[in-house]
C-alpha cells in the first residue's frame, strides 16, 4: 500500500519514515516536521516504514498469545506487585482501571467499580536493578524471556530514530530530545483483551480500554487485525474515530509528559479501545492483542519548556519538573 491509498482511508495521518531511515539531512528533516505537525493537529500518527521488521512484529503477537494462554496459576507466579510504581509482570482482568488525572481516593475506587476487561504483562530495560522485571518461570514457557527482550531493544532502537526525527521537527538539535532518554526507562506491555460481547462495549457497559492519555514522552503501538482503537478528534471533544488497523504500521501518539514539556503545542490526545467497527456474526467481539511501547524521559533530568515553544505573547504554562515526578503522581493514579 502506498500512503496515498491510505490517506483516504483514515483520518490519523500515515507517515512514510523511509527518507529519515535512508539518512539524508533534507529526508530526515521532512519527515521530522511532518511527524510534528502530525502531533500539533491530532496527536496520533500512523508511522510506516520504522525499520522494525514484520517478522518480529508478528513472532512478539504470537509470543504475546502464548503468555496470555498460560493458566492464571503460572502467570500468578510472576504477579504485578500491589505496589502501584512498579509496573512489571502480569496483570489479571479487572486489576488495573486507567484514571484520568484523579487523584482523590474515593474518586478511584468509585471509578473502578467498572473495570477494564482486559489482562496485561509489563516489561521493561533488564538492567533496571530498581524497577526489576518479573518474568514468569522460563520452563513453562521457554523463549518468552529472551523475545521479550529482544524486541524491547528493537523498540528501543526505533523510538530512538522517532525522537531524533521529532527533534529535527522542532528545529533542534538531533540529539536534543535523546539526551533526555538514555536511561531507556521504557515499559513494554502486551495486552491481551478477551472475547467481550459488543453490545456491551457500545453500550459503554464494559470496556476494554476507556478513554484516556498516555502519560510519557510518546507511545509506540503495535495492534493485531481485531480493531477497535479510537481517537478523539481534538477539534470535537466527546467525538472518537476509528484508528483502523494498517498492517505493520505502529501507531504513534504523543504522551502527556511532551505535551507539557512542548508548553502544551504538541497534542496528548485521549484514545480508547471499544467493539470493533463492525458487528461480528456472532456479537461477540474477537480476542484483542495488541502491544504498546511507552517511552518515557530519564526520570531525575529536569525539563522546561523546549525552545521555541514559547514567547513573550506565548509564556512558559508550567513550572520545570522531572519525569520522576511528574510519572509517580500519574501512575500512583491508575493501580
Ligand atoms: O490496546 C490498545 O490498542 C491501546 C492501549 C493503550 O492505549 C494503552 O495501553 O495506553
Ligand atoms: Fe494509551
Amino acid at each position: 500500500m502506498t500512503t496515498d491509498e491510505i490517506k483516504k482511508e483514515v483520518t490519523v495521518p500515515v507517515i512514510d519514515f523511509k527518507p529519515f531511515l535512508e539518512g539524508t539531512a533534507e529526508g530526515k528533516e521532512n519527515v521530522g516536521k511532518k511527524m510534528i505537525g502530525a502531533m500539533r493537529d491530532i496527536g496520533f500518527m500512523y508511522i510506516i516504514n520504522h525499520g522494525i521488521p514484520q517478522s518480529d512484529q508478528k513472532r512478539m503477537l504470537e509470543w504475546s498469545a502464548s503468555f496470555f494462554k498460560l493458566p492464571d496459576d503460572k502467570k500468578m507466579l510472576c504477579e504485578h506487585p500491589k505496589d502501584g510504581a512498579h509496573h512489571r509482570g502480569w496483570s489479571a482482568i479487572g486489576m488495573e482501571k486507567v484514571v484520568q488525572m484523579v487523584f482523590d481516593r474515593a474518586k478511584i475506587s468509585e471509578l473502578r467499580q467498572h473495570p477494564d476487561v482486559k489482562e496485561s504483562f509489563d516489561s521493561g530495560n533488564e538492567n533496571n536493578k530498581e524497577c526489576f522485571n518479573i518474568w514468569p518461570r522460563d520452563e513453562d514457557i521457554p523463549g518468552f524471556r529472551e523475545f521479550c527482550n529482544y524486541y524491547f531493544k528493537v523498540c528501543e532502537t526505533t523510538a530512538d530514530r522517532l525522537l531524533r526525527a521529532l527533534a529535527l521537527g522542532l528545529n533542534l538539535d538531533e540529539n536534543y530530545l535523546l539526551k533526555h532518554h538514555e536511561e531507556s526507562n521504557n515499559q513494554l506491555r502486551l495486552l491481551c483483551y478477551p472475547p467481550t460481547l459488543e453490545k456491551n462495549l457500545r453500550e459503554g457497559k464494559t470496556e476494554r480500554i476507556a478513554a484516556h492519555t498516555d502519560f510519557g514522552t510518546l507511545t509506540m503501538l503495535l495492534q493485531d487485525d481485531c480493531g477497535g482503537l479510537q481517537v478523539e478528534k481534538p477539534s470535537n471533544p466527546g467525538v472518537f474515530i476509528d484508528a483502523p488497523v494498517i498492517p505493520g504500521s505502529l501507531v504513534i501518539n504523543t504522551g502527556d509528559f511532551l505535551m507539557r514539556w512542548s508548553n502544551d503545542q504538541l497534542k496528548s490526545t485521549f484514545h480508547r479501545v471499544t467493539a470493533p467497527p463492525v458487528d461480528s456474526r456472532t456479537g461477540i467481539s474477537k480476542i484483542r492483542y495488541s502491544i504498546p511501547y511507552f517511552v518515557s524521559a530519564d526520570r531525575h533530568k529536569v525539563i522546561d519548556a523546549l525552545p521555541g515553544t514559547f514567547s513573550e505573547q506565548n509564556p512558559k504554562k508550567y513550572e520545570p519538573i522531572t519525569s520522576g515526578e511528574y510519572l509517580a503522581k500519574r501512575l500512583n493514579a491508575t493501580y
